[in-house]
């Protein structure tokens, strides 16, 4: 039975250092337990604030990081040197300052990459790389808008409603950049640990309404749920509109 459960820390830096950390602890235990183990990236503010507490810390030196493998839950269809994409973020953050293997970090293509601008493509060549089927990922992790996207899957748009695909092209998007490619909520909910990682006040809605129980086409963050456990880590400004009292670990 998957659990859900919510930790709120005392501002954003403490959020993604203990996140860090706790990232940490979770690749070492599944490695110890099956040798390697697979990480699903986010972009955004605490998702990229994440991956550099984790360059900054001695802990990640405890990672095998050549048994890691690396995919990303959502990408902007930028070229590669934008620094709006997703991976180049987490490429400076942490990415190209650990041992992976070039092979098993597996991005999303970018606008002038191999597929030229065809998203559709693109979405369709990363949907191919999690075939037979998409992998039970061991920790995803996953950001959210004020306005309660997930990934690049936003209210009420046709990603949202998506059941077959693993991944998708995403276009107009309500926030820039309007072109994306995203994992669809299916694909999502295959992972076993979701952490949903967000801070401040303008995330607080979006939070307080997933929480509560929303339907996942107006909030499409409500239907991010792992098999194992769904965590939502929290800062205190993105749990002020929750009304029950969580875990709140002391500074
Ligand atoms: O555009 C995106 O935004 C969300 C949230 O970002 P934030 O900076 O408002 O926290 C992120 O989860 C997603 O990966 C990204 O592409």
């Amino acid at each position: 039975m998957s659990k859900t459960e919510v930790v709120v820390y005392e501002n954003p830096d403490l959020l993604a250092a203990a996140t860090a950390a706790r990232l940490v602890t979770r690749i070492v235990d599944v490695q110890a337990a099956k040798g390697s183990a697979s990480v699903v990236l986010t972009g955004g503010g605490t998702g990229i604030a994440i991956l550099r507490e984790l360059r900054d810390s001695s802990a990640r030196d405890a990672v095998d990081w050549s048994r890691v493998d690396v995919y990303w839950g959502d990408e902007r269809f930028v070229p590669a040197d934008s620094d709006e994409r997703n991976e180049k973020q987490a490429r400076e953050a942490l990415l190209d300052h650990v041992p992976l293997d070039p092979k098993r970090v597996h991005a999303m293509a970018p606008s002038d990459g191999e597929f030229g601008d065809d998203v559709d493509a693109a979405a369709a060549a990363y949907a191919e790389l999690l075939t037979p089927e998409v992998p039970a990922f061991d920790v995803m992790l996953l950001g959210l808008g004020g306005e309660g996207h997930t990934a690049s899957i936003f209210p009420e748009s046709p990603a949202v409603y998506e059941q077959d695909r693993p991944v998708v092209a995403v276009r107009d998007c309500p926030k820039p950049p309007p072109t994306r490619i995203s994992l669809t909520l299916p694909a999502i909910r295959r992972a076993q640990d979701i952490w949903l990682v967000t801070g401040g006040d303008a995330k607080a809605d979006a939070v307080a309404q997933a929480l509560a129980g929303a339907g996942e086409v107006q909030i499409p963050v409500a239907g991010a749920r792992g098999s194992r456990r769904t965590l939502w880590l929290l800062d205190r400004g993105s749990a002020s509109k929750l009304t029950k009292v969580y875990q709140t670990p002391s500074a």
